[in-house]
């Protein structure tokens, strides 16, 4: 098929070539041919393409999803695959195999939580499949709450095994991925008592179900919770233990030990248990990134093909994407996917180097990464999903097909702010973080790391510092902005906070009344830092691009900046970080930066380099020949197979001849 010429025109007149911007969304020109060669031997493969899905029943999803996971086992063998391609892998199959807690959070918890010994006996049988598992810590009572945990492992000195129960309805397991008909075994997180004391959240490996036949243990009750939103594959479940014992080696001992007799010892961290969780906090931060790169792609090709309605009175008609209108849809969008490049690659590494500490009992990293963790997931994955709807209405009504790629990719991201710790409760332990930066601040000590700019006291009165137009163009004096306006909104809460307890409310109290305004200031900060880590990206990543291409990079960060601030202004203006007149430059200068970068829109996304194949989209495929590719997905549907359906004979004739009342 011939590429539809209204794409073709668009990529002729772009500004820069989309291959050098891959190399560096890449790293290289060889990770770029590496990643191809992944992608092919991922998109060209019967049992990894996801091509007809969405003519599936949920089982057959479900099964589906099964084969994909062990074939990306086999492709992960033959080809020697690390890691990371392993995890590449399963996100370009939007996460849709079934044995997905597997990979992402039962070996890594074992691995975090576990002792050497431990190591050696599990992570063997883990990685090799010889048995399969599942992170279970959500109960139906309690899934942010994690000190009121209901489960209970009570230890029994006199068989030295835990004894595993649920007392309610409450308690049982709720959740977990994998749980309901694909998991052996769970790292299970309970509250242990010793001599019913107390001891907190562990972490136990529990034996579900029987190796050979699959049916569930003595004691155990487990099922799936019933048909969801999207991600039907992860196969959610539910788990009910009466009474079952395992082992003392079965609770994960790294960083707290029961002996034989009894005794609970700690070493590590306060939270170490928590580690699993910042590990798929940053895997979501990079979901995030390729959902919306996924969408942003589907709907500039889209936006590039489709004609509707005119600009000028009968003049041919116009492309959507020449729409101002539409612009500001699909341009805030492949703004942020980059920006959202440079932050999740900065996070990668940041937690790289975090996590070696750790290992080596160095736990002083662990504060600042958790604010950053938290929040990244949270900012990331609520920007993702509002952009994602934002992107999937502006096809019209082919923006409710499944076909068209991207409402599948939406409603699977919608479960990210949930998951993994609500964005909410994120935002806050981010606020908890912002608060005592702002005591050390206010004490005259350095405050280092992410938030080191709370050290320059903000003068007043105070001048944005945006002189001539080129300032606004300055993604420095942009930046700065942002981190002035972050600081001002933390003392607004601070003050608040000290305010109400200064007469008289509690300090607990004090919070939650405070908490909106706490959550406002740590969204705040999250931008910022996104901002921060584009900006920076700039002058690492991005140094060695030939000059036109950096140059529409650049401009990409500054419309982040400055539609960022459009966008809150409420929050800039209220701070007295920008005065009204300078907002309306900001808002001009977003618009004009918006009209620049639709010249290379197309060109942008084409960059992304996602293949068709993984791309599985109706509206977004390279050649952008939409309408084709929609009649052929519709031809496709099974229930266009038959000209005729077996409802005809059952309902429709029947009420055709006016039998209809007394039949049905
Ligand atoms: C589609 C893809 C599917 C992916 C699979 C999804 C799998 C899942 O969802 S698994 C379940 C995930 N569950 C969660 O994330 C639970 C969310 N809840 C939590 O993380 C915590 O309980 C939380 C943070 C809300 C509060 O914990 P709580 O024990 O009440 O602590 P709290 O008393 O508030 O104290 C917080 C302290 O712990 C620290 N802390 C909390 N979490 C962490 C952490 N992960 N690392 C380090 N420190 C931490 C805080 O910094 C704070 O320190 P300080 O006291 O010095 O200020
Ligand atoms: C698709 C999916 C997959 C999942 N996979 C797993 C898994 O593999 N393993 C697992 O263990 N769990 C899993 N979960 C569970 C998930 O981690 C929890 O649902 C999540 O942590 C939120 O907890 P919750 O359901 O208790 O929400 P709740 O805490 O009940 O949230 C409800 C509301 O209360 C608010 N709220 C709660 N506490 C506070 C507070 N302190 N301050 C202010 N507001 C508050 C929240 O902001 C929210 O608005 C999964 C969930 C989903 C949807």
């Amino acid at each position: 098929m011939s590429v539809n010429p209204d794409i073709q025109v668009e990529r002729d007149t772009a500004t820069f070539r989309s291959i050098d911007v891959t190399h560096m969304l890449d790293g290289s020109p060889e990770a770029t041919n590496q990643r191809r060669i992944r992608q092919k031997q991922i998109g060209d493969d019967p049992q990894i393409n996801r091509r007809n899905i969405i003519f599936m029943s949920h089982e057959e999803r479900y099964e589906a999803a099964i084969a994909r996971g062990l074939r990306i086992e086999q492709l992960k063998a033959e080809h020697d695959w690390d890691i990371m391609d392993e995890n590449n892998a399963i996100m370009w199959c939007f996460s849709d195999i079934a044995m997905f807690v597997h990979k992402v959070m039962f070996i890594p918890a074992i691995e975090r939580l576990g002792n050497k010994e431990q190591h050696d006996k599990w992570l063997p049988l883990a990685i090799d499949h010889k048995i399969l598992g599942t992170y279970a810590q959500t109960e139906l009572g309690h899934g942010t709450f994690l000190r009121g945990l209901e489960m209970e492992a009570r230890y029994d000195k006199s068989t030295e095994e835990f004894v595993i129960s649920t007392p309610k309805h409450s308690s049982m397991k709720w959740w977990p991925g994998s749980l309901g008909h694909s998991s052996s075994h769970a790292v299970l997180l309970a509250t242990l008592y010793i001599d019913d004391q107390n001891c907190g959240m562990q972490p136990f490996i529990v034996q579900l179900r029987d190796l050979n036949t699959w049916k569930p243990l003595p004691g155990v009750e487990v099922g799936g919770i019933g048909p969801k939103m999207a991600l039907a594959t992860t196969d959610n479940g539910f788990l009910v233990l009466n009474n079952v014992r395992i082992p003392r080696d079965q609770m994960l001992m790294k960083y707290a030990q029961v002996s034989k007799d009894g005794k609970f010892t700690k070493s590590g961290a306060a939270k170490a248990n928590y580690s699993t969780m910042m590990l798929v906090r940053v895997g979501i931060a990079h979901s995030c990134y390729f959902s919306l790169a996924v969408g942003a792609t589907i709907v500039t090709r889209y936006s590039a093909v489709r004609r509707q309605g005119e600009i000028k009175p009968g003049a041919p008609e116009v492309k959507i994407l020449d729409y101002q209108t539409q612009q500001l849809k699909v341009i805030p969008s492949i703004a942020t996917a980059y920006a959202f490049h440079f932050c999740k690659e900065h996070l990668k590494w940041y937690y790289i180097e975090t996590f070696q500490q750790i290992q080596q009992n160095d736990f002083s990293g662990l504060p600042e990464i958790h604010c950053v963790t938290s929040g990244l997931k949270a900012y990331m994955s609520d920007i993702a999903t509002a952009q994602l709807e934002t992107l999937r209405r502006a096809c019209g009504g082919n923006g409710y097909l499944l076909s068209n790629g991207i409402t599948n990719t939406y409603i699977q991201t919608l479960a990210l702010p949930t998951v993994e710790g609500e964005n909410t409760v994120l935002y806050l332990q981010v606020a908890r973080y912002l608060m005592k930066c702002l005591k050390v601040a206010a004490t005259g000590e350095a405050v280092k790391g992410s938030l080191s700019y709370m050290n320059e006291k903000i003068k007043t009165p105070y001048t944005s510092g945006l002189v001539t137009r080129e300032d606004y163009s300055n993604v420095k004096k942009l930046l700065k902005l942002y981190q002035n306006m972050t600081v001002r909104l933390t003392q607004k809460a601070g003050d608040h906070l000290n305010k109400l307890h200064v007469s008289g409310q509690p300090k607990y109290e004090a919070w939650n009344n405070t908490s909106v305004q706490l959550v406002n200031a740590a969204k705040a900060y999250c931008q910022t830092y996104v901002l921060g880590m584009n900006i920076e990206g700039l002058s690492t990543q991005a140094v060695d691009l030939p000059g036109d291409a950096l140059e529409v990079i650049h401009q990409l960060c500054v419309f982040y900046a400055l539609h960022g601030i459009t966008e809150q202004s409420g929050n800039f203006l209220e701070t007295g970080c920008i005065n009204i007149t300078e907002l309306h430059i900001i808002q001009q200068e977003a618009q004009e930066m918006m009209a620049k970068i639709r010249k290379n829109a197309v060109a942008l996304v084409d960059a992304f380099d996602i293949p068709d194949n993984l791309l599985n989209s109706t509206l977004g495929c390279y050649d952008g020949n939409a309408y084709q590719h929609l009649y052929d997905s519709a031809k496709s549907d099974p229930m266009n197979q038959k000209q005729v359906l077996p409802a005809f004979e059952k309902y429709i004739k029947p009420m055709l001849q006016g039998k209809h009342t007394s039949k049905l």
